[in-house]
């Protein structure tokens, strides 16, 4: 068996994601004591109080708890998709669409209509009107029956206003209306406007568990009970009918009962500390940095990612590319340290500008160790974010 790599202990200086935030003693704590029934059977106390919890908490009739944020959101587009042909109408840069496998084509067999906002950084419903294919009987078109909005988006808070515009001409045209939630807490959090709220304006929100939550998996998927009872048809399809869920279930409650708002508004004050940062030494950002992600336009400032990840091993901070992700779990001191890291790559830019053929990339396959310059020992592998 090959040597087996070190273990992680800490995500402290990891600015990669905030999925790299670790579950809390008092999570391992509560898992201790957890319930230990079925989940497929619905038998499992601990699942069922967490689905019934956000879902009250989302204003939604009920919720279903998944392994992943992926699987809940494809299956919620899944079930809201009746009769092909059919497209689902998205941001261009919408996790459903980009880091979802094809899951909408193959899953749901949907065409996608990704949108690139005319302001930049959300759809409005202007955008919404110019890019959806109506049911109008013309046989060359494949309907848009879904509407799928992120909140946030690429840490970006969605106006409620423009929400409720979007939501009122979903109902006049017969359109679905999906929350990919991933960081739905983050919006809350940032803005105030309760979780019921968003549950008013969507048919369906994946509320992630997994992310700044800090839980170590899952995200409830809420809606009303027929809607939500079809999921958990689809969910079992793709296997992800899970058993004994109440551990991840209850280490998650510890999460959503705890003090989860000022956790993420720490990390909102992280996020706009760095965006401040990097105005103030003219560096320049692909979007507002509104809640915990700090989107560096690596393309405008020449930067090449790879420099990035090795200043970032060299300061002792774990980064994958352009997006530099906060979390409640980041150390202060690792803050001051992706200051240096992010302001010595952008030095190095100006002495060697870096341009990319291809998009900007932001994955990192594994660590590496590096030499004293703090230059990488191998190659840093980066894939597309
Ligand atoms: C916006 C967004 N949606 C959905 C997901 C999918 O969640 P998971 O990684 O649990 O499948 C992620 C990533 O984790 C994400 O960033
Ligand atoms: C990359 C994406 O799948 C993941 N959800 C993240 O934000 O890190």
């Amino acid at each position: 068996m090959s040597e087996l790599p070190e273990a992680y202990t800490s995500a402290s200086n990891d600015f990669r994601s905030d999925t790299f935030t670790t579950p809390s003693p008092e999570m391992m704590q509560a898992a201790m004591t957890a319930s230990i029934g079925d989940a497929v059977y619905n038998e499992d106390i601990d699942t069922i109080a967490l689905e019934q919890r956000v879902a009250q908490l989302a204003g939604k009739e009920a919720g279903l708890f998944c392994v992943s944020g992926t699987l809940s959101n494809q299956i919620a587009l899944r079930c809201h998709l009746m009769q092909p042909p059919y497209s689902i109408l998205c941001d261009y840069r919408a996790h459903v669409y980009t880091h979802e496998a094809a899951g909408l084509a193959i899953l749901s067999q949907a065409m996608v209509v990704p949108v690139i906002p005319s302001n930049g950084n959300y759809m409005t419903l202007e955008d919404i009107k110019r890019h959806y294919i109506p049911e109008d009987g013309d046989i060359h078109g494949a309907p848009t029956k879904v509407l799928s909005l992120e909140n946030t988006l690429h840490g970006i808070v969605y106006p409620l206003e423009e929400l409720v515009r979007i939501k009122a001409w979903c109902m006049e045209n017969d359109i679905k209306l999906h929350c990919d939630g991933a960081r739905i807490w983050n919006a809350v959090a940032e803005t105030g406007v309760p979780l019921k709220q968003f549950g008013e304006i969507f048919d369906s929100i994946s509320i992630c568990l997994s992310k700044s939550l800090g839980a170590p998996m899952g995200s409830i998927l809420v809606g009303n009970f027929k809607f939500i009872k079809k999921c958990n048809h689809f969910r079992k399809q793709q296997g992800g009918g899970v058993r004994q869920s109440g551990m991840m279930c209850r280490m998650a409650s510890v999460a959503v009962e705890g003090n989860w708002k000022e956790k993420l508004q720490r990390s909102h004050r992280m996020a706009h500390d760095l965006a401040d940062f990097c105005r103030s030494h003219n560096i320049p950002l692909e979007s507002p940095a509104d809640t915990n992600f700090v989107f560096l336009d690596l393309q405008k400032a020449k930067m090449n990612p790879d420099i990035l990840v090795k200043k970032g091993l060299k300061y002792q901070v774990k980064l994958m590319g352009g997006r530099v992700s906060m979390h409640y779990q980041i150390s202060e001191e690792s803050l001051e340290r992706v200051k240096l890291a992010v302001i010595e790559a952008f030095q190095h830019a100006q002495q060697n500008p870096f341009d990319t053929e291809g998009p900007t990339k932001i994955y990192r396959s594994e660590s590496t160790e590096i030499d004293i310059d703090g230059n990488a020992i191998g190659e840093i592998q980066t894939y597309k974010y």
